[in-house]
């Protein structure tokens, strides 16, 4: 039997995708499909991330939130909309609400060597203080971003596409690596949360073990259910993206992390996942094979460009 994990969340293998048994790689399909189309997460083993370079960018996230917050807020850089560097507490707020999460965070973007037709990608900022955080955000980034397109290889099967349909889109994508300080809690919070209940903006997520609990997954029921991945695991989630091209036929998953009981205020907890985006001229109009008359086309056709500024707009991230 396939091991359970705690949560309620399905568990896959990539191992199996990536081998060449074409029994074993339609059943991973098959899988990951369905748990998509009913709880739109999955914790995902044999994902190529090692626990090493994992743990190396813990080291150098905690130790870049350790800095004073003057030398923090040089890197906060006017007119990015918080989509590369820093961006501190309490400025992001999820769409509706307008209490800031209890979080601060950086991200990185997509590292290019060659011009990508119709995208101006800010470059990444570097962090002068603490040697290899770039580079060591790099190989993560460039990392997640190889096992985000093997999932999306699985993803398009499922859905009737060809196998490489969406690798033109997320070859130098404008993918985020966001890495999540949410500080010790010092005060009463009265409605604010580490992070309120959103849908994730993007294609798909991934989201390697955080350093304390707190995420939960809405089920269909209306049940808040507590993901926790095993050490040898991560999540991954679809994005509304993902929703809106395949016309809800995949679901993205209303998530939050939620506030530690009292006893644990004094815990930080950290938190490192990667957005993966496609290029800003991809069409998300829904798919032809997701139209049906049960499941008339729900959205009106938008690039992903487009989609992204509205989304940035809503959560206070760009003016
Ligand atoms: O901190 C986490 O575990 C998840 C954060 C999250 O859902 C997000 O930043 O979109
Ligand atoms: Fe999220």
């Amino acid at each position: 039997m396939e091991h359970q994990n705690m949560t309620a969340i399905p568990t896959v293998d990539l191992a199996e995708f990536l081998s060449n048994d074409p029994s074993q790689k339609a059943a991973f399909v098959e899988k990951l499909g369905k748990a998509y189309e009913e709880i739109g997460f999955v914790a995902v083993k044999n994902h190529g991330l090692s626990d090493e370079l994992r743990d190396l960018l813990y080291e150098k996230v905690k130790a870049f939130f350790a800095l004073p917050e003057e030398v923090k807020k040089k890197y906060e850089i006017p007119g990015l909309a918080g989509q590369r560097g820093y961006t501190p507490f309490g400025k992001e707020h999820a769409k509706g609400f307008n209490k800031g999460d209890l979080k601060e965070f950086w991200q990185f973007g997509q590292w290019v060597t060659e011009p990508v037709e119709g995208e101006v990608y800010p470059a990444n900022v570097e962090v002068t203080e603490i040697e290899g955080f770039n580079e060591v955000g790099r190989e993560v980034y460039k990392t997640l971003e190889n096992t985000g397109i093997q999932i999306l290889r699985a993803i398009a099967l499922y859905l009737g596409l060809e196998e490489n349909y969406f690798d033109r889109y997320v070859h130098n994508g404008n993918s985020i690596l966001r890495a999540i300080h949410y500080p010790p809690i010092t005060q009463e919070p009265e409605d604010a949360v580490r992070a309120a209940q959103h849908e994730d903006i993007n294609l798909i997520t991934l989201l390697m073990g955080a350093s304390a609990a707190g995420l939960e997954v809405l089920n269909k029921k209306g049940e808040w259910i507590a993901v926790t991945a095993l050490p040898e695991q991560i999540i991954v989630n679809v994005g509304d993206m993902l929703q809106r091209l395949t016309n809800n036929v995949l679901r993205s998953t209303t998530h939050r992390v939620v506030n530690p009981p009292r006893e644990e205020w004094h815990e930080p907890r950290y938190s490192i996942p990667f957005f993966l985006h496609p290029v800003s001229s991809m069409p998300l109009n829904c798919l032809p094979q997701c139209i049906s008359a049960d499941r008339p086309k729900a959205y009106d056709d938008i690039t992903a460009g487009e989609y992204l500024d509205e989304r940035l707009r809503e959560i206070g991230l760009k003016k």
